[in-house]
């Protein structure tokens, strides 16, 4: 793919990647940080659970009790945060600011997603997110890569279906700036790769949501 110019400004602004899981966020992702090396930071989270064997604090989380996590909700520390499963997890407006100058790529589900958007405007300066949307070609794929990972049981399926029945109700109300269908992956890098490098037409590569018939994720 030729390279065109950069538009640094829109570097400055945060990637926030949306969709299902099981659309293939990690995959394009993935291959993305791998072509351009020390281009992009995944923000450090903080999480109220222990760590796991071989986790190091201020690496794959900060490790906070959940004293000093609700202290820092209550400072408005967070840009967004959340609890599964009896734990605390939440990303601060300062990991994100530690990130500076690699281009801040946020993986984050709709919870998050809201979050973001009612707080990112009232920041000092404003964030101005980029919030683009993966969307699976067609419901059926979606199912079957979700299965196909085979990292799932059936409850889990159930469950992440489910939740990506919200993130395309909320997709198809517009929302997002831009909208790649990951149905080739190769081309659906090339367009991510543009959004995320800032190349010339980035605004405009976008594809259009497919027609989803969400009550198939029921
Ligand atoms: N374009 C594609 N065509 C076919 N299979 C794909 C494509 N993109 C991804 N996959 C496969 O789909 C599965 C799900 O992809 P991946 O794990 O990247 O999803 P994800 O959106 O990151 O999910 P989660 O949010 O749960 O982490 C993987 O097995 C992956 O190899």
């Amino acid at each position: 793919m030729s390279q065109t110019p950069i538009n640094p400004e829109v570097l400055n602004r945060p990637l926030v990647c949306c969709g299902p899981s099981g659309t293939g966020k990690s995959t394009l992702l993935n291959k993305l940080f791998a072509d351009h090396p020390g281009q992009f930071g995944f923000s450090v989270s903080h999480t109220t659970r222990n760590p796991r064997a071989g986790e190091e604090n201020g690496r794959e989380y900060h490790f906070v009790k959940r004293e000093e996590f609700m202290k820092r909700v209550e400072n408005g520390e967070f840009l967004e945060w959340a609890e599964f499963g009896g734990n605390c997890y939440g990303t601060t407006f300062a990991a994100l600011s530690a990130l500076y100058p690699k281009r801040c790529i946020l993986d984050i589900e709709l919870q998050g997603v809201l979050q973001l958007r009612s707080k990112a405007s009232k920041q000092s300066p404003p964030l101005e997110p980029v919030y683009l949307f993966l969307s699976p070609p067609t419901i059926s794929e979606l199912k079957k890569r979700l299965s196909g990972r085979g990292t799932e049981n059936d409850s889990s399926i159930k469950k992440r279906l489910n939740a990506a029945k919200k993130e395309i109700e909320y997709a198809q109300k517009g929302k997002h700036d831009i909208y790649i269908v990951n149905s080739d992956l190769k081309i659906a890098g090339e367009k991510l790769e543009k959004v995320a490098m800032g190349f010339q037409g980035w605004l405009e590569c976008g594809d259009k949501l497919p027609e989803f018939d969400v009550n198939e994720l029921e």
